[in-house]
């Protein structure tokens, strides 16, 4: 039956349907009992408005500013790995659809566009998702290419020293690194793995991410880069201060959207920890279970400069390539 969405989780059922079960279940799915994936949305419909009335709000603006970018409204756009598996345009589609509706894209790392084809297609405002890889050679020059091409930020993901355990991928058996290509590394380092168990793409990051990545090494990612970094990956008052003692521009507080480690709090209910710690020193950006615009006002009121949208991306990209993304970019806000 052909719906016409009007809400998020409609694209969802959009997108499952568009979807080889694989690629669904790899977008869709959390980590071990999928306890936080299930907490990130249903602790936001636990926090409720007790509204003041007669307020005159015929004129409002939803603008915003993120490191001193423009944003239409507080959503920016989480990154998210193989945008290609969702729809042929891939990454290029999720930035088109960024630029139209004024907002800030963070592009992978584990894309299926390279850095450079991202930012040729269109003028969004991009950041990028750097992971550490054991070859820091690697990790730096992704970085030296991002910042050649205008990224304006690095986001620096501290939640993935090796990848949840996710069961739906482990029975897919899930080939992500090789269907289609991770582009990014062409030249660089090789993407095939060696396994012919379980998920592939757990085999293929525990071969490439660096488990002893560490507050130090913010030093090091400092010393390659002019770019202001955020730390992606915070859930207690105890990291945000280390962040902003090390000197990072902004925390964005995160569970990887429930995929990394189960049983985390959902983000919602550890932001305001965070921002009292934080203390107004730098800008807290929230995601996980950001569904629709209720949502993005609690995270507000609590304390976000803005938030971002992982999985919905992914739903409105499967579903309908850019147009899609743009549709809900506009549903997350209504
Ligand atoms: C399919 C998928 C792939 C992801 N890939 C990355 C990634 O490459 N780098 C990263 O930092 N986070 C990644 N994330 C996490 C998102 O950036 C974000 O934290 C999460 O999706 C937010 O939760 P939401 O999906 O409920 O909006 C991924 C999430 C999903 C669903
Ligand atoms: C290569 C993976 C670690 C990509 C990712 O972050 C994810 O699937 O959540």
């Amino acid at each position: 039956m052909a719906i016409e969405p009007v809400n998020i989780n409609e694209f969802q059922e959009l997108a499952k349907q568009a979807l080889p079960k694989m690629y669904y279940d790899y977008y869709t799915g959390g980590a071990e009992d999928q306890y936080t994936l299930k907490e990130n949305v249903e602790a936001f419909s636990r926090i409720l408005f007790q509204p003041t009335t007669l307020l005159d709000v015929s004129r409002i603006n939803l603008s915003t500013t993120v490191l001193g970018y423009n944003l239409s409204s507080p959503i920016m756009l989480a990154p998210t790995g193989c945008h290609k598996l969702a729809h042929p345009e891939g990454e290029i589609a999720t930035a088109r659809a960024a630029a139209a509706c004024k907002t800030i894209m963070v592009l992978s790392c584990v894309s299926t566009c390279t850095v450079e084809e991202v930012a040729s297609s269109c003028d969004a405002i991009r950041f990028f998702q750097l992971y550490v890889y054991r070859r820091r050679d690697v990790s730096s020059q992704l970085v030296q290419r991002a910042e050649r091409c205008g990224y304006k930020a690095i986001v620096l993901t501290v939640d993935t020293p090796r990848v949840g355990r996710r069961e739906a991928d482990i029975k897919n058996k899930m080939i992500m690194p090789e269907i289609p290509e991770l582009k990014n590394f062409e030249g660089l380092m090789s993407t095939e793995v060696d396994s012919e168990k379980g998920s592939k793409l757990e085999a293929f990051a525990s071969e490439i991410l660096d488990p002893s990545l560490s507050w130090k090494d913010i030093g090091w990612l400092k010393s390659i880069t002019n770019l202001p970094i955020l730390i992606k990956g915070v859930l207690t008052a105890e990291d945000a201060v280390k962040a902003v003692d090390v000197g990072v521009a902004g925390i964005i507080v995160s569970n990887h959207g429930a995929r990394q480690l189960d049983y985390t709090p959902p983000t919602i209910s550890v932001l305001e920890e965070v921002v009292q710690a934080v203390g107004g020193k730098i800008p807290v950006l929230l995601d996980g279970g950001v569904r629709r615009g209720t949502d993005v006002f609690k995270a507000l009121a609590l304390g976000a400069q803005a938030v971002l949208i992982g999985r919905p991306v992914l739903y409105g990209l499967a579903a309908m390539g850019e147009n899609g993304v743009k549709a809900c970019h506009r549903d997350a806000q209504g």
